[in-house]
């Protein structure tokens, strides 16, 4: 069991769980996230039975749990095609009686620092509220895109019968997606900087296997498959319908996408096509999609789909700079030295990166004088891509210590496709 050695003097303990506790901290989790404080048996048992309860922590005062956290070990894929071994954080909360009281500090501040131990190259997290975890050194990495497509604005051909290139899509009982989801969504993960794996669990919630009291009552999604003309397997997507009121008897249901993955753009666009095509529905609801997603242009009048949503998502901070950046590829070939700040202690130095040289990528400490200076959540922003130094410089989040260090470590960082991370977590 981990104890939070130092304390604050205030009699609150930081400390991992035994199963005897796994109640109250639930209880102590939903009263955080607003949600019915109620626990029965079966959410102990769904909890226990899909959680490592060694990497599940909480604020503890008085017999009462006040604070949860939790973390678990994930892989992020990175520019490339690589994966690097991440701590996902997730389950953060502070009671509203024991708030601003450093709580969420205590329970980072220690996990982080057995992240570093562990050898985790990066912690990631989805962002209730942007100002919370910068101070950490996270920053944000990937951005999502909602939109809600008007289907008759579409321009879909009213005669159109499926996907003209020899492929097919097919409906997918529970089983059957099952039976295809897991393998391709490894496949997919693996394409696309930014995404994450997806335990059994995550399937099992997906599918309505795994289930807490709170959550809201399980509607049976439909589940399609995209198929090549070979046969294979090579996007899935689940959605569910919610009947409209038919005003005047035109038809007027909406439809909602809970997840969409492809391995080939000819999946994407079959998907789409299927989803905006279907009978009776005026309205697709996308949920999150990457912020290049091909949707809007896959329409023939992309301003059908009018954007409803667009944030950061998903947060890294760094804690092995070379290890990251060792593990990605690079548009171009350069060098860059990197002045990391880190006042946490984890991550910090002077980097030299050799990017996509002949005897391929390397980052170790130097001593040359730096081109770039900038904390780890600045490098969380930049290290898959999606954002700009030479915008961060305009902003003032980093520093130019050579003229046109931006400019050269935008050459080499950026990503001709966005990252994206479909997962919540
Ligand atoms: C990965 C995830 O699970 S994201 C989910 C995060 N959880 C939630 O949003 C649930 C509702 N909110 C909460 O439970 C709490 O307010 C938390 C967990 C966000 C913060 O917990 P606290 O114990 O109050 O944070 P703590 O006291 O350690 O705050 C540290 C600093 O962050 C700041 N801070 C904390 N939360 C916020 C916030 N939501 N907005 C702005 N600043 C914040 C504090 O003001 C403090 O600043 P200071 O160091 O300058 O004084």
């Amino acid at each position: 069991m981990i104890r939070d050695p130092g304390g604050a003097g205030d009699g609150i303990e930081i400390r991992t769980l035994a199963e005897d506790d796994v109640a109250g901290w639930l209880a102590a989790l939903q009263t955080g996230f607003l949600r019915p404080p109620a626990v029965t048996a079966e959410d102990v048992a769904t909890f226990t039975g899909s959680r490592d309860l060694a990497r599940v922590r909480g604020a503890y005062d008085g017999g009462r749990w006040v604070g949860t956290y939790r973390s678990f070990d994930q892989e992020l894929t990175v520019p490339g095609g690589a994966a690097v071994p991440a701590c996902a954080v997730s389950s953060v909360t502070v009671s509203p009686t024991h708030r601003r009281r450093g709580l969420l500090t205590r329970m980072l501040t220690a996990d982080l620092a057995a992240a570093k131990e562990r050898g985790d190259v990066v912690a990631s997290l989805i962002a209730a509220e942007y100002p919370i975890y910068g101070r950490y050194g996270f920053g944000p990495a990937t951005w999502i895109t909602d939109y809600e497509v008007s289907t008759r604005r579409a321009q879909l051909d009213p005669r159109y019968a499926g996907p003209d290139d020899g492929g097919s899509v097919e409906l997918l009982d529970t089983a059957g997606l099952l039976a295809i989801g897991p393998p391709l969504h490894d496949r997919f993960r693996r394409l696309v900087p930014g995404a994450v794996d997806r335990g059994a669990h995550r399937w099992q919630v997906h599918t309505g296997a795994a289930r807490f009291s709170v959550d809201e009552p399980w509607v049976e999604p439909f589940y399609a498959v995209y198929r090549s003309a070979a046969g294979e397997p090579e996007g899935v997507v689940t959605y569910r319908a919610k009947w409209g009121e038919w005003p005047g008897k035109l038809p007027d249901d909406r439809l909602t996408v809970t997840d969409l993955i492809a391995v080939t753009p000819a999946a994407e666009r079959a998907l789409w096509r299927y989803l905006v095509s279907i009978d009776w529905a005026t309205t697709l609801h996308t949920g999150h999609r990457a912020p290049d997603d091909l949707l809007p242009l896959c329409l023939g009048d992309p301003r059908a789909a009018r954007v409803t949503a667009h944030a950061d998502f998903l947060w890294l901070r760094p804690l092995d700079v070379p290890r990251l950046l060792e593990a990605r590829d690079y548009a171009a070939s350069g060098s860059l030295v990197l002045d990391v700040h880190d006042p946490a202690g984890l991550a910090g130095g002077r980097f030299l990166l050799d990017a996509g040289g002949p005897g391929g990528t390397g980052c170790s400490a130097t001593d040359r004088p730096a081109d770039l200076a900038l904390s780890t959540a600045e490098l969380g922003r930049l290290c898959l891509g999606d954002e700009s130094a030479v915008r961060l410089a305009a902003l003032g989040l980093v520093d130019e210590e050579r003229p046109g260090a931006a400019a050269r470590a935008d050459a080499l960082l950026r990503t001709s496709r966005r990252p994206w991370c479909p997962d919540i977590f």
